[in-house]
């Protein structure tokens, strides 16, 4: 085919589909290391784009992003609700620079993130009680800070919490079960991405899966939402629900939205948290580093939002933990709508694109002992993750860049920063840190592939 970038050489039918495997960013890096930053695949009758280097990651984010912007939908996504207000699966077009807009004027930017910070060091609070009483006994880090961000983010929009703490695995009736299952059978290999042909016989039942999920979740909030719209509710209580209704939307698009804002906001901070908190125990320098800025820094025993600035260790530990664990490691799938030339390679139109970002943030011609975990390497430098710095964007760059930032990054610094000012982690049973399985598992999100069980003494 007319010049595309280069690649693994692809059987006949299947591409190069066999080849791809359970962590696509680990084999899309390896035939990267052999054919180049730019790479071309074939998955089935589809192309697929990967770039693995910040020049090839600006030349499809920066100098064409206005023709690479579009979305990948996995066909498992698909539903008569998908046309209803999405931000993630829509083109670039007019409804979704509104929504866009609509939620960084209500519940991302800086001035919105400041106004919630009560309602979020309430819920880091409960996690804190929550935790004293589990003193000596095993914590799974992920399922407390799940339900810590989850019940944040459910305050923004619906004004309550969903889950429990206590209910062990957060699942109230099975929400957080089903919120993984749709994501799972999203990015679960798909004879119908592939073939796109076959897509109306959904060979693999994963689109009639999702619907049936989907639809219990709705039903699971459904009442609430209703209420609201007969409720006339204070000025000062208002959550986002309200400003939605306010401005129009139907049920289906709030549902849709909140599906959104809760899968995209949940397992990417909760998998940041998750690794940190890995990388700590296995690290005790960073560990004593942390501590000793927190103690010198912090004079409370609570963290307020306000601080977070003055904890420069922080910031690079948070830093570090997002270049070797990024939550999204090839971003999420872009499609091209038009055909154009990156890296003096054609990228034809409708191919899916990828950004391996994974691979950039490991690459030793990028960073000195890339495996090694050094937040010191952050300290002093001006590399940031607001997406200008093509060496490390974990949250993306151009038009499709995460508007989720502030708020994420506001609740990893303090849901860390406390769990570290308040106690002292171990591994369970005198385990060895240095052996412990820091393996992955691609899916949602890059996700310890083992979850992280520790202890702790409280430090005060
Ligand atoms: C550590 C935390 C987070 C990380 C690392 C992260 C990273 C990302 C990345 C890499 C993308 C895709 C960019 C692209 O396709 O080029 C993205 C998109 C998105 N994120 Fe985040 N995210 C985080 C937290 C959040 C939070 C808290 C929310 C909302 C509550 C959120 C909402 C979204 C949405 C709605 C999109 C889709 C944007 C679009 O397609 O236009 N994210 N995020």
């Amino acid at each position: 085919e007319k010049n595309l970038p280069p690649g693994p050489r692809p059987w006949p039918i299947i591409g190069n589909l066999h080849q791809v495997g359970e962590n696509p960013h680990v084999s899309t890096a390896i035939f990267a290391q052999e054919h180049g930053p730019l790479i071309s695949l074939h998955l089935g009758t589809q192309v697929l784009i990967v770039a693995s280097s910040p020049e090839a990651a600006m030349g499809i984010l920066k100098a064409q992003d206005r023709f690479l912007s579009s979305r990948f939908v996995p066909n498992a996504f698909y539903s008569h609700y998908l046309p209803y207000t999405l931000i993630w699966s829509q083109d670039c077009n007019e409804n979704w620079r509104s929504l866009r807009t609509l939620c960084r004027t209500e519940i991302f930017s800086v001035k919105a993130v400041e106004s919630q910070s009560s309602l979020r060091e309430k819920r880091l609070g409960q996690m804190i009680v929550f935790l004293c009483s589990k003193e000596g006994q095993v914590v799974n880090i992920e399922e407390v800070v799940f339900t810590t961000m989850f019940n944040t983010l459910s305050t923004i929009f619906f004004g309550k919490d969903f889950l429990d703490l206590k209910d062990e695995h957060g699942t109230a009736s099975g929400l957080k079960e089903k919120l993984s299952k749709i994501l799972v059978n999203g990015l679960a290999p798909n004879v119908s991405d592939f073939f796109p042909i076959l897509q109306k016989l959904d060979l693999q039942g994963l689109r009639k899966q999702n619907l049936k999920h989907v639809k219990e979740i709705f039903d699971s909030w459904e009442d609430v939402i209703n209420e609201r719209r007969l409720a006339i509710v204070p000025q000062k209580e208002q959550c986002f629900l309200d400003r939605l209704i306010a401005n129009g939307f139907s049920n289906d698009q709030i549902n849709m939205l909140a599906l959104e804002l809760f899968t995209a906001g949940t397992d990417t901070t909760t998998s940041t948290i998750e690794w940190a908190m890995a990388e700590l125990i296995k690290n005790k320098n960073v560990m004593f580093e942390l501590q000793q800025e927190l103690k010198h820094k912090i004079n409370s025993s609570t963290i307020v939002e306000s601080e977070i600035s003055k904890l420069p260790y922080l910031n690079a530990f948070i830093k570090e933990t997002l270049r070797l664990h990024p939550p999204a490691p090839l971003l999420l799938p872009h499609r091209a709508i038009e055909t154009c030339e990156v890296m003096n390679y054609t990228v034809p139109r409708g191919a899916q694109i990828l950004v391996n970002i994974w691979a950039i943030g490991r690459d030793p011609k990028l960073w000195e002992d890339p495996l090694l975990f050094k937040p010191e390497r952050f300290l002093g430098s001006n590399l940031e993750f607001r997406g200008q710095d093509f060496e490390f964007i974990p949250f993306g760059a151009g038009r499709r860049m995460c508007p989720g930032l502030p708020s994420g990054i506001t609740s990893v610094q303090t849901i860390l920063a406390s769990l570290i000012l308040r106690f002292d982690w171990v591994l369970p049973n005198d385990q060895d840190p240095v052996k412990l399985d820091m393996n992955e598992k691609f899916g949602v999100t890059l996700q310890k592939k083992k979850p992280l069980q520790l202890i702790f003494k409280p430090l005060k």
